[in-house]
C-alpha cells in the first residue's frame, strides 16, 4: 500500500488563513502553549523526585520591541529537544499536549484557594495553535532548551517553505517564541501587537485567568524627588521608569469556593470585567460536578444597560475552557428573557472545535444553559420572597424583559416567568404578584381582572375599573405597552393549593365578559337594547363605522357611556398596532358603545329621538363617543369638532 502524501505547504496555508477568523488570538495560543509547557514541568516535579521545581518560580514572560517589530513569548517550562522541535513544530496537527493530557489526568494539585484543582490543566489538544503565529508574523523563531539538557536549539520558519533547526544558546530550560511581525499593509496594521497597550489588552482579554503569572516589563510614571534647593515656584517633574509586572489575575474568581470570596471581591470583579459603575443586584455561583463539570459566576445588574431594549444589545455569558477565553458572549447560555444576566461559564469538558471559536456539541451548552436558567429563576424567586424592596427595583429595570419573554415565547416560558411578574394593584395600591392577587381575592372570584392604558392614576379612575373595584374585586393596572400582549400570552394563571391547581383566566375589564353580571341582569339589558333598537341604530349610523353596535350596558354605575370591545383586540392594543409596522394588516378591534341606562343622559337621548330630533341624537352621540375615547386615554379623531360641539351646548 502507498502512503498518502500531504502537501504540507498547502496545509500550512490553509491552517494560517482559514482556521481562525480573528488574528489577535495568536497571543492566546502562544500563551496557552507556554502555560502547558510550565504545567508539564510542574507535573514532572510531582511525579518524579529528581525534578526539583518550585512552583512559585514558574512563569510566562512577554517581551516586545516596537522598533524591531518583534513579540516574544517565553516560558521556563519543560522545553523542547531538537527532536521535539522537529516533531511538534514540524508536523502540523501533531499535539504532544493532547497525549500528555490523557496520561496526566486527575492528579490533584495544591494551588491555594482552588477547590480540588487538578495539578495540570493542559489547554492544547489539536496541534495547530502554534501556527496561528504566522497570521501576524512573517517569520517565527523558537529557541528551546529541554529540561535536564544542556543543549538549546532554534527552530525557524517563514511559514511558507519549511523550517530550519540549528544550534542555539539558552541559559535555562524553557522556550522563547519570537514573532517577527509582518509589514503593515494598506488596511492591515501589525505594529500594534508590539506595543505595551496592545499586548496587555490581549492578555487581559484572553489569558487573564491562565494559572501561571504572565509577566511583562511595563512603563510607569513617577514624580521626581524634590531638589533640596527648590524654590517656591518649583513645579514637580515626572519621569518614566520600567517595572516587571504580572498582568494576568491568574486565579479565576469563579473557581474559588463561595465561602472564601467576599461580596466585595465579587462586586469588584463584576464592575471591572463587565464595565459597570454599580454593584450587581445579585451574585449567583454554580459549581457543577457530574457528567458535565463547570463553574459559573452570574450577576444580575442593578441597572439596565442603556441599550438593553435596542437591537444593538447582545446577550450572552463569557465562555472559558481551562481558564482561556473561548467566546466573549456565548448567546446560547442564556434565554432571551434573562438576557440581562452577565457572567462567566468555565468548563474544561467542552468539545471545542479546532479554532476554539465555536463548540462542536451544542448539547453540552444546552445542558449548562438549562441548569443556569433554573438557578437564575430560583435566585430571582428568592429575592422576590426575601427582599421585596430589592426585587421591586429589579423589576423596574428588567420587568419588561420578563414580560416580553412571556409574549415572544407565545406563553411557552409562562411556567418559568409568570410567578416572577409584578403588576400594580388598584386595590392595594402597590406592586403585587399574581399569587398575591389571588390570595387576596374574594372566594367567589373566578377571574383575574386587569385594565390597560396610560398612567396609573388615570386607569384607576376609569369607570370600567371603578365598577369592578366597587364590587370588591381588585384590578391590575397595566401601563406598559407589552403588558396586554403579555396577559394575552399568559391566558390564565393557576393558583396552587397543595397538590390542587385551579386556573384563573386573565380578563381585560374593557373587552371581555367579566362574569360579574347575573343572567337576570344580562336578560334585562338585552331587552332594553331591543326596546331602544331604533335609537341605537341612529347612534350607530352617526358614528359611521367607528362602532360595531350600541347596547345597554350592565357594567356602568355613573358614567353615561363606555367603549368596550369584542374579540381579542382591545382599544389600547388596536392603538399600539396602528403605530406598528404592517399596520394595514393588523387586526382591528370590534368596538361597542355601551350606554348606561341609569344615566340622565340616556333619558335625554331617548327624549330627543322620540321628539323626532335625530340631529341632536347624532351630535350628542359624537360627543359621547369622543368623551369615551378621552376617558380611555386615547386620541380623538377631530378635537376641533369636539370642542365646537361642546361650546355649542353651552350657548
Ligand atoms: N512553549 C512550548 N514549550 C514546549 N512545547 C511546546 C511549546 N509550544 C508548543 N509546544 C509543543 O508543540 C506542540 C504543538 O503545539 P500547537 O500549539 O500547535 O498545538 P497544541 O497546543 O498541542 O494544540 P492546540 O492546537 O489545541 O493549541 C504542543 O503539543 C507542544 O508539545
Amino acid at each position: 500500500m502507498r502512503k498518502f502524501k500531504t502537501e504540507s505547504k498547502k496545509l500550512l496555508d490553509l491552517m494560517i488563513n482559514s482556521i481562525y477568523t480573528n488574528r489577535e488570538i495568536f497571543l492566546r495560543e502562544l500563551i496557552s502553549n507556554a502555560s502547558d509547557a510550565v504545567d508539564k514541568l510542574y507535573f514532572r516535579s510531582l511525579t518524579d523526585d529528581s525534578v526539583q521545581i518550585n512552583r512559585a518560580d514558574l512563569a510566562i514572560t512577554i517581551g516586545f520591541d516596537e522598533a524591531a517589530r518583534t513579540v516574544t513569548v517565553s516560558d521556563n517550562g519543560i522545553g523542547m529537544s531538537k527532536d521535539d522541535l522537529d516533531k511538534n513544530l514540524g508536523t502540523i496537527a501533531h499535539s504532544d499536549s493532547y497525549e500528555f493530557k490523557a496520561a496526566a489526568k486527575d492528579v490533584p494539585g495544591e494551588q491555594e484557594g482552588l477547590d480540588d484543582q487538578k495539578a495540570v490543566d493542559i489547554i492544547g489538544q489539536f496541534g495547530v495553535g502554534f501556527y496561528s503565529a504566522f497570521m501576524v508574523g512573517k517569520k517565527v523563531r523558537v529557541v528551546s532548551r529541554a529540561y535536564g539538557s544542556d543543549e538549546a536549539w532554534a527552530w525557524e520558519s517563514d511559514g511558507i517553505e519549511g523550517y530550519t533547526i540549528s544550534e542555539a544558546e539558552r541559559a535555562e530550560h524553557g522556550t522563547d517564541v519570537v514573532i517577527y511581525l509582518k509589514d503593515d499593509a494598506d488596511e492591515e496594521s501589525y505594529g500594534e501587537f508590539a506595543t505595551e497597550y496592545g499586548l496587555t489588552d490581549l492578555v487581559k482579554r484572553y489569558s487573564n485567568y491562565v494559572r501561571y503569572p504572565i509577566q511583562m516589563e511595563v512603563t510607569k510614571s513617577r514624580m521626581k524627588p524634590r531638589p533640596a534647593d527648590a524654590g517656591d515656584d518649583y513645579v514637580p517633574e515626572f519621569e518614566n521608569y520600567t517595572e516587571v509586572e504580572t498582568i494576568n489575575s491568574m486565579v479565576p474568581i469563579w473557581k474559588r469556593k463561595g465561602a472564601e470570596v467576599s461580596q466585595e471581591e465579587y462586586n469588584e470583579f463584576y464592575k471591572t470585567d463587565f464595565h459597570d459603575f454599580e454593584d450587581p443586584a445579585r451574585t449567583i455561583t454554580v459549581h457543577a460536578e457530574g457528567t458535565l463539570n463547570y463553574d459559573a459566576l452570574l450577576f444580575v445588574p442593578s441597572r439596565a444597560p442603556f441599550d438593553l431594549y435596542t437591537k444593538e444589545y447582545k446577550k450572552g455569558l463569557a465562555l472559558y475552557s481551562s481558564n482561556v477565553l473561548i467566546m466573549d458572549k456565548c448567546e446560547e447560555l442564556v434565554p432571551d428573557y434573562f438576557n440581562f444576566v452577565r457572567g462567566v461559564v468555565d468548563s474544561a469538558d467542552l468539545t471545542l472545535n479546532i479554532s476554539r471559536e465555536t463548540l462542536q456539541h451544542n448539547g453540552q451548552l444546552r445542558a449548562i444553559a438549562r441548569r443556569l436558567e433554573k438557578k437564575v429563576k430560583a435566585d430571582l424567586a428568592a429575592m422576590r420572597d426575601d427582599d421585596r424592596e430589592a426585587y421591586e427595583k429589579f423589576f423596574e429595570q428588567f420587568g419588561r424583559t420578563l414580560k416580553f419573554g412571556v409574549y415572544t415565547s407565545y406563553g411557552m416560558a409562562k411556567d418559568t416567568l409568570a410567578d416572577l411578574l409584578l403588576f400594580y394593584s388598584a386595590k392595594q395600591k402597590k406592586m403585587i404578584t399574581l399569587d398575591e392577587y389571588l390570595a387576596d381575592a374574594p372566594a367567589d372570584q373566578e377571574s383575574i381582572f386587569f385594565a390597560a392604558g396610560e398612567g396609573l392614576e388615570h386607569l384607576a379612575k376609569m369607570p370600567i375599573v371603578t365598577t369592578v373595584l366597587a364590587k370588591g374585586y381588585d384590578v391590575l393596572l397595566c401601563t406598559e405597552n407589552v403588558d396586554e400582549f403579555c396577559m394575552m400570552a399568559l391566558g390564565d394563571y393557576a393558583k396552587k393549593d397543595g397538590d390542587e391547581e385551579r386556573a384563573f383566566p386573565l380578563k381585560n375589564v374593557g373587552s371581555e365578559d367579566l362574569g360579574l353580571t347575573t343572567e337576570e341582569e344580562k336578560k334585562e339589558a338585552a331587552e332594553a337594547t331591543e326596546e331602544n333598537r331604533e335609537l341605537f341604530d341612529v347612534m350607530t349610523e352617526a358614528l359611521g363605522g367607528r362602532v360595531e353596535k350600541v347596547v345597554v350596558s350592565t357594567r356602568l354605575t355613573d358614567a353615561p357611556v363606555v367603549l368596550t370591545t369584542e374579540g381579542a383586540v382591545s382599544l389600547q392594543m388596536a392603538q399600539m398596532l396602528k403605530n406598528a409596522p404592517g399596520a394595514e394588516e393588523a387586526p382591528k378591534s370590534q368596538v361597542v358603545l355601551e350606554v348606561n341606562p341609569k344615566s340622565p343622559v340616556f333619558d335625554t337621548l331617548k327624549a330627543a329621538h322620540e321628539g323626532g330630533d335625530d340631529a341632536k341624537v347624532k351630535k350628542y352621540t359624537e360627543i359621547l363617543f369622543d368623551q369615551a375615547l378621552l376617558v380611555e386615554g386615547l386620541p380623538i379623531e377631530d378635537p376641533i369638532a369636539f370642542a365646537q360641539a361642546v361650546t355649542e351646548l353651552m350657548k
